[in-house]
This record gives C-alpha cells, sequence and structure tokens, in this order.
C-alpha cells in the first residue's frame, strides 16, 4: 500500500485551483498519484478524494465508496480513479444530502445535487467509461467533480 499524503486545507490556494487535464495515463508518475490518493483515502476513512486535495492539480480524481463510521450506509464498491471526468447528463431532480470534506474537517453540510448523472471518465488502465450514478454515488462523484474547479461543498450550502 502506498504512502498516504498530507491533505491541502481550506484556506490553501492550491485548493482552489483549475485543475489540468491529464495527457499520459501510463506515466509513472501518475500511476504512483493514484496508488497515493487512494491510500490516502482509506487512511482517512473517506469515501473519496480529489488530486488538488493533495495539491497536484490534475483532472482526476478517487470514488471510493463503502459503508464506514461516517457514511454508515454508503454502497460498497472498488475504489476507483476516474481520469479527466465529465458530466454527460444529470436529472431534472435534485437532492440535499449531509456532505464532509477532508479539507473542511469537523463541518458536514446539506447539499443539493442531481440525484442521477451520467458520466464519462477514462480508468487507470486508459479505457473510457461511461456510467450512471445516482443517489450517493453521484453525490460523491459530484463533490470531486467540483474539487477539479476549484469548488467545496461549503460553496453549495444554500
Ligand atoms: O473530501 C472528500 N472528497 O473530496 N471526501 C469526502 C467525500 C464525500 C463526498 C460527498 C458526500 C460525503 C463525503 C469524505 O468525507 O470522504
Ligand atoms: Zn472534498
Amino acid at each position: 500500500m502506498a504512502e498516504s499524503l498530507q491533505i491541502t486545507q481550506l484556506g490553501n490556494p492550491a485548493l482552489r485551483q483549475q485543475a489540468q487535464f491529464v495527457d499520459n495515463i501510463q506515466d509513472k508518475r501518475l500511476q504512483q498519484l493514484i496508488d497515493a490518493l487512494i491510500a490516502t483515502a482509506v487512511a482517512s476513512n473517506g469515501v473519496g478524494i480529489a488530486a488538488p486535495q493533495v495539491s497536484q492539480s490534475f483532472r482526476l480524481f478517487i470514488v471510493a465508496s463503502r459503508p464506514n463510521l461516517r457514511y454508515p450506509n454508503a454502497p460498497q464498491m472498488e475504489p476507483t480513479a476516474m481520469i479527466n471526468p465529465q458530466i454527460i447528463a444529470h436529472s431534472t431532480e435534485i437532492v440535499k444530502g449531509w456532505e464532509g470534506c477532508l479539507s473542511v474537517p469537523g463541518i458536514r453540510g446539506l447539499v443539493p445535487r442531481y440525484q442521477t448523472i451520467e458520466v464519462e471518465y477514462t480508468s487507470r488502465n486508459s479505457k473510457v467509461h461511461r456510467q450512471v450514478f445516482t443517489d450517493f454515488v453521484a453525490r460523491i462523484f459530484q463533490h470531486e467533480y467540483d474539487h477539479l474547479d476549484g469548488i467545496v461543498f461549503l460553496d453549495r450550502v444554500e
């Protein structure tokens, strides 16, 4: 298991950068960053983490939903690296749900998100995926996707 990295906190400008498109997915350093992000999410009991949260301004995040103390009813899934992700379509339905952020410790907020989204992303083996996510996994995706544009959940709390 790779070592986990220090998480950039709110107030650090690195969290507000516009992250850059990933050109070479097979680059060794990028693959090591993916391993470190997964280790960091697991070590922090997170269900997701985005590269800007370790001050790496790449359009890359991990979605790692699994039931844990912080989100006991989270669905179980394999931690998945999503590279150059896009939201292709979304439901009109919007639902509010509680979110936290590893970069904003100790604070939760009620955040409106699309209930269902159709997404496209490239996985770490350079395969392009198109999938539909709903409810909590859709929420995590939208939360991480925001980080790639320097947006944090507090910006969306009504
Ligand atoms: O800070 C992050 N990811 O950026 N991690 C959050 C992700 C998250 C997203 C949406 C709802 C709940 C939780 C976490 O608490 O694991
Ligand atoms: Zn976050």
